[in-house]
């Protein structure tokens, strides 16, 4: 597989970056080893170096090396006047769907994982074409994961691997993922992700219109605090045990005010206070034991956000539990939603679908990554080009009947 061109430019970028920052942090150790002994002399603490304790710290370390920051990533790689207005835009329509004040269907398209950006961008030319063939009635959003949870020891995504190789070169993954949903934007395409690292939200400030909290990590306290202080619209997956109850407490965390520890766009500690994220709502995902997007899981989950009195708003992912990783049956999940939407279901805003530029799934074979077949997805199965359309037809047609209702 020839090393794509956006992979290219990425790796330009970070290694100049990296150069940079190098010689910062050695500003910053050269100004420390300058002041601190001074305060440490004033405090009257004992001084450093006095003992050993070279064996207590780091003892499973193998490196530690520097990375780009997300102030000089985005310095290099600033967002674009036609980014920037995609990215308002969706979140003020993103909003107002899930606030009711909007009555289309938010739909977040897209492959399970991004792995090759030439296909990532193929593909959304193809949500381009359907923006514009449904705009009346969904607001459609693209998948764009570069980051992955996994259930055991498993590639973890482009953002951490680009070159699928076992290589790790976060800085360039960092890099390239900041430019592809820059590219997907500035083609009028909206974008969703998952947060799942504390720090890789800030390398794509302004480029995300909605952040799923995947299900592993929704019981997680600082992804909560995290997403408290998001400007994208957040949605909470219910466990994978199917627990609805923690995707609500997520939901209810997440609208609070958070004081929190984190860092700033220079990569350096800070505390983060923040508002709350009033666009906070459950994603129904199923389970391992069975789906949860029926009429009855969706009454039973307005019912129990009403008893936390939460507004009764949910978005279906027809993949995962609720297809049972079986993407043939994203089909019968969706025909299912959009039956019920078209019947006047008022809580269901929004689906999620895992689709890509061919049907299935492929294993990822780090030592030879140049064999994937172009457009498969290397995660979860996922439903084709041909499919989608059908299924974005079905769900535009379910969205003019509700409103027409
Ligand atoms: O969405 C993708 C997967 O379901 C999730 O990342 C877990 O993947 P795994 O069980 O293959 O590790
Ligand atoms: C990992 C995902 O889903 P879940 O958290 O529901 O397993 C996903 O949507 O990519």
């Amino acid at each position: 597989m020839p090393v794509d061109q956006l992979l290219d430019e990425a790796t330009r970028i970070a290694d100049a970056l990296l150069d940079v920052q190098t010689r910062v942090n050695a500003q910053i150790d050269a100004a420390l080893t300058d002041l601190l002994p001074g305060v440490q002399q004033r405090l009257g603490a004992a001084p450093s170096g006095d003992v050993d304790v070279s064996d207590l710290g780091n003892a499973r370390i193998t490196g530690l090396s520097v990375v780009v920051t997300p102030a000089a990533v985005a310095t290099v790689v600033p967002l674009s006047a036609e980014s920037a207005t995609t990215t308002r835009d969706a979140r003020r329509a993103t909003t107002a769907i899930v606030g009711g004040a909007d009555d289309r269907l938010a739909v977040i398209a897209g492959p399970c994982s991004i792995h090759d950006p030439a296909a990532a961008l193929e593909y959304a030319a193809f949500l381009a074409d359907m923006r514009a063939r449904h705009g009346a009635d969904l607001e459609i959003l693209m998948r764009t994961y570069t980051e992955k949870p996994r259930t055991e020891v498993d590639w973890k995504g482009f953002a951490y691997d680009p070159f699928l190789d076992g290589s790790s070169r976060i800085s360039v993954g960092l890099v390239a993922t900041r430019m592809l949903m820059g590219r997907i934007t500035a083609l009028g395409v909206p974008v969703a992700a998952e947060p799942l690292n504390a720090l890789t939200p800030q390398y794509v400030d302004g480029l995300v219109t909605y952040n799923g909290v995947g299900a592993r990590n929704v019981t997680d306290q600082t992804a909560r605090e995290r997403v408290s202080g998001f400007s994208s619209v957040v949605g909470f997956k219910n466990s994978p045990e199917g627990s609805v109850d923690v995707a609500i407490q997520a939901v209810l965390t997440a609208r609070a005010p958070h004081e929190f520890l984190g860092v700033d766009h220079h990569g350096v500690s800070a505390q983060l206070s923040t508002t709350g994220n009033d666009t906070g709502h459950v994603i129904l995902r199923g389970a391992k034991d069975g789906p949860n997007y029926s009429a009855a899981h969706i009454a039973a989950t307005k019912r129990a956000l009403a008893a936390r009195g939460l507004p009764e708003v949910v978005v279906v992912d027809a993949s995962h539990g609720n297809s049972q990783k079986d993407h043939r049956r994203q089909v019968d999940v969706v025909r299912d939603l959009a039956g019920q939407v078209a019947g006047g279901e008022q809580a269901i805003r929004g689906v999620m679908i895992e689709s890509n530029l061919v049907a299935g799934r492929q294993d990822l074979d780090r030592r030879h990554p140049e064999r994937l077949e172009h457009g498969k997805s290397v995660t979860d199965a996922c439903v084709d080009l041909g499919t989608t359309e059908e299924l974005l037809a079905e769900l535009a047609e379910a969205s003019r009947a509700r409103r027409a209702a």
